[in-house]
């Protein structure tokens, strides 16, 4: 066999995908079933056994869709693949994701949570809230080591960040983590442009809903991480249920295949606009992450809502990393769980906007943005945004 490390281009399109050809087979295989027939009652149970007590994925047929479901598995290798990691788990969203990570952590004992803001509201609000039973320092970079305490089973970090794209630096971070393990929110680099175990963290997450679907047609999640950290998430997903549904694992896998080309394709038109925005006046701040990316934030002198409201071309909704641009405003939508107070804590403006740029012609983009900011402009009262709550 050849051994010789293949581009992420090549994975993309190939990993997961190895066995296609002897099976005769040129797409992934769906497999929608939600019970897989035995006549060996005895084999099944031994089975069911070894997944209870080790959480490995199962030779053979996995019983039950809830345990296991092999168009997902290859989701979950071909990310895998993508992320340099042994294995991923997929869930059945960002958030299911985010939850089996918590609950594992915490079921070993270790139910606290140091996080850096900001994070993508829900996140922040899961954190926040201890609504699974954990409790969180919120903390800056500098400040991770001196929060890490005997508990705490878990430091996060989202970067670029949801919304304001702000970057930290995950090597020094990974090093004040100490044996704590890192778990990185890695949606908005993708691994197109930011591998985050290479730099030291242990657990990468994923909305897969965003960039790794990429058409805004598939809800989900995953987990790239050891194998050891996957068997604990595969026994709290048969516990909790939060499966991916199987369509969504082929439309991920086929998603994938392009994810290169799309994020190269997308980053390219949003730094130009970006160029654009940073000498308008009408602009008051540009956000984009050293890293580069499809996603870029920026704040408004008036109501960023006018904005919003003006777009034709650009489509105003919540959600990023599809085919087609899309712009929302964070303190209404994506962030609007999240305190007030708290969001200010992030840096989320009431001014800030968020665009996820699409695969559309740059200058067709520009027009349309600058239409819907000379029509907010023009607004004859400037409400003043009103702080959410
Ligand atoms: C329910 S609001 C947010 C959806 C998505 N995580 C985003 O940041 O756009």
């Amino acid at each position: 066999m050849d051994t010789t490390p293949r581009s992420l281009a090549t994975e993309a399109v190939h990993a997961g995908r190895e066995d296609l050809a002897d099976l005769g087979l040129h797409a992934a295989p769906l497999d929608l079933s939600t019970t897989y027939p035995s006549r060996d009652v005895a084999a099944e149970a031994a089975r069911l056994d070894e997944f209870a007590a080790t959480g490995a994925r199962m030779e053979g047929p996995p019983v039950y869709a809830r345990l296991d479901n092999p168009t997902v598995a290859r989701f979950e290798d071909a990310l895998a693949r993508l992320e340099g990691t042994d294995t991923a788990v997929a869930f059945a969203s960002g958030m299911a994701a985010l939850s089996a990570v918590l609950l594992l952590r915490a079921s070993a004992g270790l139910r606290h949570v140091v996080a850096v803001r900001p994070l993508y509201g829900c996140s922040d609000h899961l954190l926040t809230s201890g609504l699974l039973g954990t409790e969180v320092t919120w903390t800056d970079p500098a400040g991770v080591a001196d929060a890490i305490r005997p508990d705490t089973g878990l430091v996060m970090v989202e970067t670029p960040a949801n919304p304001t794209l702000a970057e930290v630096d995950l090597r020094a971070l990974a090093h004040s983590c100490g044996s704590v393990p890192l778990l990185v929110d890695n949606t908005f680099a993708t691994p197109v442009l930011q591998r985050p175990v290479e730099h030291g963290a242990r657990l990468v997450m994923h909305s897969a809903t965003k960039y790794l679907g990429g058409h805004g047609d598939v809800l989900g999640g995953v987990v790239a991480c050891d194998e050891e950290t996957a068997r604990g998430l595969r026994q709290i997903r048969f516990a909790t249920g939060g499966v991916l549904h199987p369509l969504a694992g082929y439309l991920l896998l086929r998603g994938l295949s392009t994810l290169p080309v799309r994020v190269r394709a997308q980053s390219a038109t949003a730094a130009e606009l970006v160029r654009r925005l940073a000498e308008d006046p009408r602009v008051t701040r540009v956000h984009y992450p050293r890293l580069g990316g499809a996603m870029i934030a920026f704040e408004v002198a008036g109501d960023p809502r006018a904005v919003t409201a003006a777009v034709r071309l650009i489509t105003p909704a919540v959600s990023l990393g599809s085919v087609d641009t899309l712009i929302q405003h964070p303190a209404s939508i994506s962030h609007r769980i999240v305190d007030p107070g708290d969001r200010q804590a992030g840096g989320i403006s009431e001014h800030l906007l968020r665009m996820s740029v699409g695969l559309e012609d740059v200058e067709d983009l520009w027009r349309d943005l600058d239409q819907a900011l000379r029509a907010a402009d023009r607004q004859p009262a400037r409400t003043p945004v009103p702080a959410a709550r």
